[in-house]
């Protein structure tokens, strides 16, 4: 790759500056004539680039804008979204993904240098990663089966989109070199009928493998990719709930890999919790949490903050009792026969209760459990109504009410209701970003409680530090280094940092990270100084 010329460097989007080659490059890599004879600057470039980008107003084009540009010249991509990072983080990320995957079909471009895996060829696995990573030296993966992207199901091999976009907020909050990643569609299948019908489907036209035949290809998968890239980093984003944990499970102690939905989501929620419990100067352990939706993220915030329940002195059965699950069944109890492994050991008696068989609904579980904190990944859009949210803040000071469900047609409720039905009270994090809300001359701002407030500097700094394991020490190292960066004295203070100082707490939190690493012995190489570990490796979108 290095040695190229000519065309091959102007359509390598890893090397094309395009105008922005000096006269001395345009001759030394066989460019003399091929471009206009202005060298521009790459401010020049990204200025040009976005007046562009301004002036297409539907999010999806502005989207197909900003991946053509990658595809072109990445540097100058970063380069821009660097000076515009929360302007398109919404665009190349959550939400506006969320329709790129829709229309993945009618909208295909050239694929970001993606490697899709078919669950039919186990044989071309090793050479398709090697094909695809075209000589680079990938540091860090994420790869998506797409069974449960979002909250909108399964979207078969259109769901590559999920990991090009988590891979690029990886860089512009990070800064992970680009050319050190590789996002992997792994198509096993879909069971969405409406693709399986639709003539310009591009994947596997078959229902999804499942069961033993499906673990054995990610075996396959995995085996071949540490072989290949031996000191990569593993994301695992949008499996489905009977696999997310699963899988997980089955690698977490043996290599350099996490969850980004059960984990990065637990992360971050429960930098929410504390960002609000700063707030309302209350403790973790007065808290009594409902979560509605105990699927993959619901479980992974519950762990995560029964993890925390612990450090703060209780046992795990003192722990257990501060939890509620709700789910599709309603309440759940210990006797229902459809439960997933990790919803079982937070499961409850019904003769804890005098009217068990009530408790089928969200709004009969508030009444009678009467939480603090309420916390949606379910799926269903406006389930958090306003009788539920009111009733909720009769019994609590500061309720802390988080709707997670993305797209942004999914939440379970708008931040700006759920300030008005509280009269205020509420402390508020949001899946997508939500607008400061306006109510009675406060101006309350709203936290994203999104997964890609942490997974960036967390998968950085495990990457910096060459983590051989990620472990629970470093997880909450990582959360606590999120704590203290928001001002919560200030009236209608936000629960979490705002995206704007994305790459600001990014880097402290690879740093923290990177230090717990070391601190544990987990690194791979020698490493004396971690914060410079990290500093050494950041790469950064200039010529
Ligand atoms: N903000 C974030 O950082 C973040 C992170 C991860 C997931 N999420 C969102 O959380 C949602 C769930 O994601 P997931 O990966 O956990 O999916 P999942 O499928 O594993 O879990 C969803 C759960 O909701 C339950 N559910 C469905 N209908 C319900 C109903 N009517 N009442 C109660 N429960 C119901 C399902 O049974 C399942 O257990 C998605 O919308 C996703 O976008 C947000
Ligand atoms: O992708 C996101 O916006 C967050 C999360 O990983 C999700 O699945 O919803
Ligand atoms: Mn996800």
């Amino acid at each position: 790759m290095m040695d190229a010329k000519g065309y091959e460097v102007l359509r390598n989007p890893f090397l094309n500056k395009g105008t922005g080659f000096t006269l001395i490059e345009r001759k030394a890599l066989g460019l003399t004539g091929t471009l206009p004879s202005q060298v521009q600057t790459i401010d020049e470039q990204a200025e040009q680039a976005y007046q562009q980008f301004q002036s297409k107003t539907a999010p999806l084009e502005k989207r197909i804008f900003l991946m053509t540009l990658f595809n072109e010249n990445i540097t100058l991509f970063y380069h821009l979204m660097d000076q515009h990072v929360s302007e398109f983080m919404p665009i190349v990320y959550d939400p506006v993904v969320a329709d790129s995957i829709e229309q993945y079909n009618d909208i295909y471009t050239n694929p970001q240098n993606a490697t899709f895996l078919s669950v039919d060829k186990p044989e071309d696995i090793k050479q398709s990663l090697i094909n695809a990573a075209d000589g680079r030296d990938i540091k860090l993966i994420v790869v998506t089966d797409a069974e449960g992207i979002l909250g909108m199901g399964d979207w078969g091999v259109n769901g590559v989109d999920i990991a090009v976009g988590k891979l690029m907020v990886y860089t512009a909050a990070a800064g992970i070199d680009p050319a050190s990643v590789l996002p992997i569609s792994i198509d096993a299948g879909t069971n969405n009928q409406a693709l399986l019908e639709n003539e310009r489907y591009l994947g596997n036209k078959h229902a999804r493998i499942a069961g033993d035949a499906y673990l054995e290809f990610i075996d396959q998968f995995v085996t071949a990719e540490q072989e290949l890239f031996p000191e990569s980093l593993l994301h695992w984003e949008d499996f489905g709930r009977a696999n997310s944990q699963v899988i997980l499970d089955k690698y977490k102690n043996k290599i350099a890999t996490f969850n980004d939905d059960i984990q990065g989501t637990g992360m971050i929620v429960l930098a929410g919790v504390f960002g609000a419990l700063n707030i309302s100067k209350e403790r973790l352990i007065d808290q009594t949490f409902v979560t509605f939706g105990a699927g993959t993220a619901g479980m992974g915030i519950v762990n995560q903050i029964f993890t925390e329940l612990q450090e703060a002195g209780l046992s795990a059965k003192e722990a257990k009792k501060h939890f509620y699950l709700v789910d599709k069944q309603g309440l759940l109890f210990d006797d229902m026969s459809d439960l997933t492994v990790a919803q079982k050991p937070f499961t409850r008696t019904r003769d804890e209760f005098s009217h068990a068989e009530e408790l089928t609904t969200l709004s009969a579980v508030v009444k009678e459990i009467k939480p603090t904190v309420l916390i949606g990944t379910s799926t269903q859009p406006g389930t958090f109504t306003e009788e539920i949210v009111k009733e909720m803040a009769t019994h609590t000071a500061r309720p802390i009410i988080f709707p997670l469900s993305n797209p942004t047609k999914l939440a379970e409720a708008t931040a700006e209701n759920l300030i008005k039905w509280t009269d205020g009270k509420a402390l508020v994090a949001t899946g997508i970003p939500a607008e400061n809300v306006e109510y009675k001359g406060v101006t309350y701002k709203i936290g994203q409680g999104n997964n890609a407030l942490i997974y960036p500097g967390l998968g950085f700094g495990l990457v910096a530090s060459t983590a051989k394991l990620l472990t629970q020490k470093t997880i909450s190292a990582a959360i606590h280094a999120l704590g203290g960066l928001v001002d919560s004295d200030q009236e209608g203070a936000a629960v979490l940092p705002p995206v704007s100082n994305l790459t600001e707490f990014s880097q402290k939190i690879a740093e923290v990270t990177a230090q717990s690493v070391v601190n544990q012995g987990l690194n791979r190489e020698k490493i004396s100084d971690a914060k410079q570990a990290v500093r050494d490796v950041k790469w950064s979108a200039n010529y």
